[in-house]
């Protein structure tokens, strides 16, 4: 399911004294099964345009297009939209509310009007794509999991609505690094084996340096950048420009080629920098 978005502008409170101009004349396009990465300083837009990707708000001007139906023709049901692209907001977790896990995941089919037959099989079934156990779980609250699982359950609700897009803001938000690493894989999973297209916003250059397909760079509302990783990251001084760095690991690494030693500079995960340090030298310790 592709998105297409041609000049899209947002101005809050447009012809007020307190105008803003959130997004202005914004253009791009993701295709089927990408994880994109959206990155950018604050109140450089993010929130204002993944909002619009699900018809939560409307361009002021521009059009949003999603898998070929245009958000803001008057025929174009927007429920039918929100089905298809999952919005998971900031510490979803915050918004479960039911007494059991089960009655939390079912409450979003319920109101699809899904059969309730039916609705085992579908909470069964986004709890297997967030590893959490249905049978060991379904029961419980979710007041008694630890924030990470919590957080699972939320995205859970999203997942069995069976979206083909998801969109995320900073998932990671607040979770302990066992927590976090664990949520970007299963996130990875999502994609390649689920063929669910992501856009996640994240204020970790490592994180979508490393899982992301594409990265789009946000600046004072406009789209200043849209790319693969190591052409995002090979503007350093553009991103240093709009209050940004590169992944600390890509830093390293063009330290290294400025004091002349022969490596790659765009790396971005750890495991690749060992891999290109033992390759460029031999495998031999590097200090002697
Ligand atoms: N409801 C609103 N009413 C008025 N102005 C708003 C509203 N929401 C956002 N803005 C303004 O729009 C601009 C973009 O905000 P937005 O929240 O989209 O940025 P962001 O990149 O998501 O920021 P952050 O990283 O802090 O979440 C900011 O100048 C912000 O102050």
């Amino acid at each position: 399911m592709s998105i297409v978005v041609r000049h899209l502008t947002h101005i809050y409170m447009q012809g007020t004294p307190f105008e803003s101009i959130a997004l202005s004349d914004v253009s791009f396009e993701i295709s089927a099964g990408e994880f994109v990465g959206l990155i950018g300083h604050t109140g450089s837009g993010k929130s204002t345009l993944i909002q619009h990707l699900n018809g939560l708000l409307k361009p002021t001007s521009g059009s949003v297009i999603i898998d070929g139906v245009d958000l803001s023709d008057k025929s174009t049901r927007i429920k039918d939209i929100r089905h298809k692209v999952g919005l998971v907001f900031q510490y979803p977790e915050q918004q479960l509310f039911e007494e059991t896990i089960y009655k939390d995941i079912a409450f979003g089919p319920i109101n699809m009007g899904i059969p309730e037959q039916r609705l085992p099989d579908m909470v069964r079934y986004a709890m297997e794509l967030v590893g959490l156990d249905y049978d060991e779980l379904k029961e419980r609250s979710p007041f008694e999991l630890s924030g990470g699982q919590r957080r699972r359950v939320a995205l859970a609700g999203v997942l069995a609505m069976n979206p083909e897009i998801l969109i995320l803001d900073e998932p990671t938000a607040g979770l302990d690094p066992v927590g976090r690493e664990a949520l970007l894989t299963m996130l990875k999973e999502l994609q390649i084996k689920n063929g669910i297209t992501i856009i996640m916003v994240s204020h970790s250059m490592e994180d979508v340096a490393r899982l992301a397909d594409r990265i789009m760079v946000m600046n004072k509302g406009r789209l200043a950048i849209m790319g693969k990783p190591d052409e995002v990251f090979s503007k350093g001084d553009m991103l240093k420009s709009m209050g940004l760095g590169l992944p600390q690991i890509t830093e390293l690494m063009q330290l290294l080629a400025q004091r002349g030693k022969d490596v790659k500079i765009s790396i971005f995960s750890l495991e690749q920098a060992v891999d290109e340090i033992l390759k460029v030298w031999g495998g031999k310790a590097l200090v002697q």
